[in-house]
């Protein structure tokens, strides 16, 4: 696969190989506040692309602009555009309905936020939503999704045991079986193992590692060993704007903007 090489300001290189989602000058603002400022960034398919930088860069306001979360609440603005290809659709057009982004993605936050409800009718919550209730088909697609999440071995026999009693780690593997059941063409992952203990983050990164083979994943963190070991792309965001992109091997070892070395050297601010 040839990859794209590193940029810096606005100017993301474009990677040869093929795209899953295309961020074109996106602009984002919660009221006043202007949080994303120009943000262009290619997302390569089958990958997983970290998005890195302090606190306050506008890391989590690029990942929720891709389920339309922002919609939600009043006074929020798009502009530009996130195309999801192969659809070529724009993520961001007012005439997309932001339910059926959100439909097409799967999202899992910092703390594991399981339903009060079995293991079993968590992962099936998405499926019921779209009105299957074939209780062959919700049992397949559950096994898989909780096999894809890397959880069946240690539920198997419990599932209909709540899921709020499962372990801080096993809840948040049980929340990307959930994002997964529904077949999501990208799964988003907000900071996923900021509360977990090493063993099961490396459990999470492990599973994260084998579902990119299926799956286009896009991460925030904020463990810089963690987006070198998991990501093949890097963003480094900085006051709403993109600092620098590239494969993540470059981004570290050589990266091209003084912010992004700053950042990564522990040297900033
Ligand atoms: N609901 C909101 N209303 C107004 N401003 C907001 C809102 N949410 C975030 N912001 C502001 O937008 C900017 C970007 O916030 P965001 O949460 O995207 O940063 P982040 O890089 O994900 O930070 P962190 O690493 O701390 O989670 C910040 O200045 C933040 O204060």
């Amino acid at each position: 696969m040839s990859v794209p090489v590193s940029t810096s300001l606005n100017e993301p290189p474009r990677p040869t190989t093929e795209l899953k989602a295309d961020v074109r000058k996106v602009n984002f603002h919660y009221g006043e506040r202007h949080a994303l400022k120009n943000i262009s960034l290619p997302i390569p398919q089958r990958s997983v692309t970290a998005l890195i930088g302090p606190s306050g860069c506008g890391k989590s306001t690029l990942l929720r602009c891709f389920n339309r979360m922002h919609d939600l609440y009043p006074g929020n603005r798009y502009e530009g555009e996130i195309i999801l290809h192969p659809s070529n659709v724009n993520i961001l057009s007012p005439t997309v309905d932001p339910m059926e982004m959100r439909l097409k993605t799967g999202m899992v936050f910092q703390k594991p936020n399981p339903f009060p409800k079995s293991i079993f009718e968590n992962v099936a919550y998405g499926l019921r939503l779209r009105l299957i209730n074939d209780r062959q088909v919700l049992q397949q697609k559950v096994e898989e999704s909780l096999q894809a999440a890397a959880l069946w071995d240690e539920v198997k026999d419990r599932l209909n045991h709540s899921a709020v009693k499962l372990s801080g780690g096993q809840q948040q593997r049980l929340c990307v079986a959930r994002a997964l059941a529904t077949e999501p063409e990208l799964l988003l992952l907000d900071e996923p193992t900021s509360a977990l203990d090493p063993i099961a983050t490396s459990k999470i990164e492990d599973m994260v590692f084998a579902l990119k083979e299926s799956v286009t994943i896009l991460i925030v963190t904020h463990n810089m060993e963690q987006a070198a070991r998991i990501a093949d792309f890097t963003a480094f965001m900085y006051l709403g704007e993109l600092i620098e992109y590239g494969p993540t091997s470059q981004i570290f070892q050589n990266p091209k903007n003084p912010l992004t070395e700053k950042y990564l050297t522990g040297t900033f601010g």
